[in-house]
């Protein structure tokens, strides 16, 4: 057997030595200052130098039982040292952030983590949907892990519809008590990360019912096995959902409930109470409990990012080394990467990575801003919050998702390889795309924020994501080959969109069309909307960064950041360039120069890329990839791996003798 060297390979090498700019300093700025790159390296070796959290058998070859016990098993190390980090006073938030993210948190556990919707979920909606006394009462308890929960919404006949959720909580008042119920089949719950055989306690959304009457769905804290024997407890129908594309060691679950019931303090009454008698009180604003599903919206767009620059690190190295074909009669096979439309599959998707971790960055900011005005009882920036949460998951988990699959394919046959590690990291990027809200409905419900704004413009003044809208379609825009051209292009193709799929909701009003039905009759521009409106932000954000940038960075570093946001924002104006002929003063000779400008860049990219990449400073651990190692050794790696499959233990299967012996012969 080939046994793998400890050289790095000399494309790499010479690509290394041919970097304009310095990759710490990159490093040390997408980290956030050296400080939080120590805290994160140290965080790296204090988990992943764990021997306990290793793994000896790559998950692909356990069976379904094994990946979720050896999941199991590892969740609660990861977790208890965890506590242990906290306890000590060491990494705070980051230490979950990584821990559930694309970073630390995939490294351990490929194939999903069966306590990430503990974390994710269950501790958020009972702080954001708790009152005081049931905080206290349950997230100590929550935190240290004397419980383990989930949240349990989806049913296996609703997703999106929440309002059509069919579990049912009726109060009792002679026993102060909710008696939950799964009156059909498709009442079921149906998917909840860790309800299978992990979590004893969920937060379940049901139909409340009190007095008589419906008052629409609430959540329930539901305790679902025994906390000594973790036995489901009577009336709880419980197990797992079964094998699915990705995420196979979450655990996904199903619940059924035959009259189960809890007392009636388990509703979380932060906002709505049932109070002892049944009366029902009523919360003062809807909009209150939109709080936990933004919180998670806007975490999984740094998500996208991370697994995005994980598949562009893999891609990148792997194209530097990899040979093939000839561009010139005999010459040397050259790089892949010296192939225009190889450097068209990657460098894109990087760019692209920095305008979502820029823009996740935001987002987060303006989460932490709104959700502190929300203490005070002002609610006014909440829906253009959601609206801007909304578009920028939809985006960003989309874009990610696609460009995992473009750069797995820029791999060729390897990339196929699950010892790749891109089959997998498309597994959960895609998940994404359906769970905290489907990314159409996502973009719909930022329509419906678009919309409402355009048909009534006051106080736009204050609403940053959409003051644009007050004068974009007026504007006189010569076409320029800046990116603030690009950025005002956007914009006006973005209001143009808004104004005209308006002005079809209202022809179709016109023509006797209830007005839902002619929003559904105009969603396919709404969706288009939104989707433009989303990506104006995110090309505005990552200029806006780049900008307050300049001058605390190298010339040498920000020319490469100019750069990147040059190709993010050409690449999108191509991309885009049927709206901008149609709507922009952008005309077919225009494109030529665009076109251009987008190739030059490839070529101003090309020497830094495998230092770009670098400076994301991915552990291999981390990349888990034979493709993408630092050391680029692909072809030792790959053979490596190969030798962990379990048929190549023996060198005759006994499958051998058992049927394709006798078959064989019977041909005889
Ligand atoms: C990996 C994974 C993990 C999950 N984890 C959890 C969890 O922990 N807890 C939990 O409660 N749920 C969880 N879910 C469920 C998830 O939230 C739902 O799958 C999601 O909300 C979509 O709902 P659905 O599956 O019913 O799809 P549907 O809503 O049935 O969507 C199917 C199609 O219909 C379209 N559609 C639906 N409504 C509209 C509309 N109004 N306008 C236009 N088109 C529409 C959609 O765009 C889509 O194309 C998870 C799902 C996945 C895949």
């Amino acid at each position: 057997m080939v046994s793998r060297s400890n050289k790095v390979n000399p494309d790499l090498i010479r690509e290394r030595q041919n970097c304009t700019f310095d990759t710490l300093e990159l490093t040390h700025l997408l980290d956030g200052g050296i400080e939080r790159t120590n805290d994160r390296k140290n965080r790296e070796n204090f988990f992943l130098n764990d021997p306990e959290l290793q793994s000896k058998v790559p998950s692909e070859y356990l069976s379904h039982k094994e990946k979720y016990e050896e999941a199991v098993k590892k969740a609660a190390i990861i977790f208890r040292k965890v506590q242990q980090l906290q306890n000590e006073g060491r990494g705070g938030m980051d230490n979950f952030r990584e821990i559930l993210g694309g970073q630390l948190g995939s490294a351990i556990l490929k194939d999903g983590n069966p306590l990430t919707l503990h974390y994710v979920m269950f501790i958020p909606t009972l702080m954001g949907q708790g009152n005081v006394e049931q905080q206290a009462e349950w997230i100590q308890r929550a935190w240290s892990c004397d419980i383990i929960g989930t949240y349990a919404q989806t049913e296996l006949g609703h997703g999106t519809f929440i309002r059509g959720l069919e579990t049912t909580a009726t109060y009792d008042p002679t026993t102060e008590e909710f008696v939950l119920n799964s009156p059909t089949i498709t009442a079921y719950k149906w998917w909840p990360g860790g309800l299978g055989h992990s979590a004893n306690y969920a937060v379940v959304v049901a139909q409340l019912y009190t007095l008589g009457k419906c008052y629409g769905i609430h959540p329930f804290i539901v305790q679902l096995r025994d906390e000594e024997t973790h036995h489901p407890l009577p009336g709880i129908k419980i197990g797992e959902i079964g094998c699915k594309l990705g995420m196979n060691s979450t655990n996904n679950g199903y619940l059924g409930l035959e009259n189960v019931r809890i007392p009636r303090k388990h509703m979380l009454m932060k906002n709505s109470q049932v109070l002892t008698d049944g009366t029902y009180v009523k919360s003062p604003s809807s909009k209150l409990t939109y709080g936990t599903m933004i919180f998670v919206r806007v975490v999984l767009v740094q998500d996208a990012a991370t697994y995005l620059k994980k598949a562009c690190t893999i891609a990148t190295r792997y194209s530097a080394v990899r040979h093939q074909s000839q561009i010139k009669p005999d010459d040397p096979e050259p790089q892949i990467m010296d192939f225009l439309t190889q450097q068209y599959k990657l460098f894109p998707f990087i760019s692209a990575s920095f305008a979502f971790q820029y823009a996740a960055t935001w987002l987060w900011n303006t989460y932490n801003n709104v959700t502190g005005e929300l203490e005070t009882g002002q609610l006014d920036n909440l829906p253009e919050l959601h609206s801007t949460a909304c578009a920028l998951k939809a985006v960003s988990t989309a874009d990610a998702a696609r460009g995992i699959e473009i750069l797995r394919l820029a791999c060729g046959g390897h990339g196929y390889m699950t010892s790749s590690n891109l089959p997998s990291t498309y597994g959960l990027v895609t998940a994404m795309c359906t769970y905290e809200g489907e990314n159409t409905v996502l973009l719909l419900q930022t329509a419906r924020f678009l919309i409402k704004i355009w048909q009534n413009k006051q106080d736009i003044q204050n609403l940053p994501t959409v003051k644009y809208l007050e004068t974009a379609l007026t504007l006189n825009n010569p076409f320029e080959k800046s990116v603030k051209w690009i950025i005002s292009a956007l914009q006006q193709t973005a209001a143009s969109k808004i104004d005209l799929a308006n002005r079809h909701i209202n022809d179709r009003v016109q023509a006797g069309q209830a007005y839902e039905t002619a929003w559904n009759n105009t969603s396919i521009e709404l969706v288009a909307v939104a989707d433009i409106h989303g990506r104006t932000i995110i090309v505005e954000t990552f200029y806006n960064t780049i900008q307050s940038l300049k001058g605390t960075v190298s010339p040498q570093l920000g020319t490469v950041l100019e750069q990147l946001l040059e190709l993010y924002a050409v690449d999108t104006a191509l991309k885009c360039s049927g709206d901008l002929l149609r709507f922009t003063a952008l005309e077919g000779r225009h494109m030529v120069v665009l076109q251009a400008w987008m190739e030059s860049l490839l070529a101003a990219i090309r020497p830094n890329a495998v230092g770009i990449v670098d400076s994301f400073d991915f552990r291999d651990e981390v990349l888990s990839s034979a493709l993408g190692a630092y050391d680029g050794n692909v072809y030792e790696r790959l053979l490596e791996e190969a030798q962990k499959s379990p048929l190549n233990e023996e060198p005759v299967n006994k499958s051998f003798d058992l049927y394709l012996k006798p078959f064989i012969k019977s041909n005889l």
